[in-house]
C-alpha cells in the first residue's frame, strides 16, 4: 500500500508543472551523441508521448552526426568538418539526407507511434518548413551544401500540433534552387523554438550540462546567464559541439523562448526529470 501511495504522491507532484506547461510548446533536440541505446531511447520516447497526453505540445528536432559519419565511412566518403559543420559535397548530401530522413527520422517516428503518440516525420523540405540559403564560406572554406536558415514556415507545425500530432524534424533545409542543404541540428532546434515562441527548449546531449571545467564532470553549472556563456566561450571553456547548443539557447531566448536547458540524454527519462521536478537537471541558460 505504501508503495502505491508513494506512486500517487509522485504523480501529484507533477501536477503544478503540468498545469504550467499545458497547451504550451516544448522543443526537444535529440542529439546523435545521446542516441546510445534502445533502452534509453525508449524512455525518451515515453517522456515525449506522456507530454503530449498531458496536453503539452512537444516538437522533436533530431541530429544524427555519428550515424552519418558511419555511413559515409562505409561508402568510403571522408567526413571533414570546419568549425563544427560538416563540409557537405553533393555526394555527401545524398547520404546525409538518406540517414537523417530515411533512417533516424523514421526510427523516432515509429518508436513514438508504437507508444501511442501520433508522430509525423518531416524535414525542412516538407511544406518548405526550413528555407535556407547556401552558407557563405567561413575563413575561405567552402562548406558545400550547408544551409543558413532564412525562414521557418511554422504553419505546418501549428496545424499538426492542433490536430494532436507530434512533429519530428530532420535538420535538412530547402535552398532557393530547390536542393537539399545540411544544417546543424542544434541550430534548427533554436530557430524552430524561436519561431514558435516555445515555452521551453531542451537539448538532449551526452554530458550532464555545461561544465565550468570541461574535464570535470562534477563541475556542471545549474544556471548560467547569456553573458556568462559568452565569457566561457571567450575563455575556451565552452567549445566544439556545445557552441551551437548555447547559441541556440541564446538566440531563442532573445526571440521570446522562456526557458532553455542542456540536459544529459544518455540517462533514463531525462525530459520528465527536467520538466517535472523542482530542481530540474542539467544547465538552464537564462537572460
Ligand atoms: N564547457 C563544456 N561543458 C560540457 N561539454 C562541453 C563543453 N565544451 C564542449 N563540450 C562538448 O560538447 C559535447 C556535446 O556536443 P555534441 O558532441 O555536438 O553532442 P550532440 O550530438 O548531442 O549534439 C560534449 O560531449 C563535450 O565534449
Ligand atoms: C552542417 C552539419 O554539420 N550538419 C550535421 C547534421 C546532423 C547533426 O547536427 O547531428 P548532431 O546533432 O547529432 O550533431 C551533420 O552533418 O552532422
Amino acid at each position: 500500500m505504501d508503495t502505491l501511495i508513494h506512486k500517487a504522491n509522485i504523480l501529484t507532484e507533477a501536477l503544478p508543472y503540468i498545469q504550467q506547461l499545458s497547451g504550451k510548446t516544448v522543443v526537444i533536440k535529440y542529439g546523435g551523441n545521446a542516441m546510445i541505446s534502445d533502452d534509453i531511447s525508449r524512455t525518451i520516447m515515453q517522456d515525449i508521448t506522456l507530454l503530449k497526453y498531458v496536453g503539452v505540445n512537444p516538437i522533436v528536432v533530431h541530429g544524427g552526426g555519428p550515424e552519418i559519419t558511419k555511413m559515409l565511412e562505409a561508402l568510403n566518403i571522408p567526413s571533414k568538418f570546419y568549425k563544427g559543420l560538416r563540409i557537405t559535397t553533393k555526394e555527401a548530401m545524398e547520404v546525409v539526407q538518406m540517414v537523417l530522413t530515411g533512417k533516424i527520422n523514421k526510427d523516432i517516428v515509429s518508436q513514438l507511434n508504437f507508444l501511442g503518440g501520433k508522430a509525423i516525420g518531416l524535414c525542412g523540405k516538407d511544406a518548405n518548413l526550413i528555407e535556407v540559403e547556401p552558407m557563405e564560406p567561413i575563413d575561405g572554406v567552402d562548406l558545400g551544401y550547408v544551409g543558413k536558415i532564412k525562414n521557418i514556415n511554422c504553419k505546418v507545425l501549428e496545424i499538426l500540433a492542433r490536430d494532436e500530432y507530434i512533429p519530428v524534424i530532420a535538420p535538412i533545409g530547402v535552398g532557393p534552387d530547390g536542393h537539399s542543404y545540411n544544417i546543424n541540428a542544434d541550430t534548427v532546434a533554436g530557430e524552430v523554438a524561436a519561431a514558435l515562441k516555445a515555452e521551453k527548449l531542451i537539448f538532449l546531449t551526452d554530458v550532464d550540462g555545461i561544465r565550468k571545467d570541461p574535464q570535470d564532470p562534477e563541475s556542471v553549472i545549474s544556471v548560467i546567464t547569456v553573458e556568462e556563456v559568452y565569457d566561457l566561450i571567450d575563455k575556451g571553456i565552452i567549445t566544439g559541439g556545445m557552441i551551437p547548443k548555447v547559441k541556440g539557447c541564446i538566440k531563442s531566448i532573445e526571440r521570446g523562448v522562456k526557458r532553455t536547458h542542456i540536459v544529459n540524454g544518455t540517462i533514463p527519462h531525462p525530459i520528465l526529470l527536467e520538466i517535472f521536478t523542482d530542481k530540474g537537471i542539467g544547465t538552464m541558460v537564462t537572460r
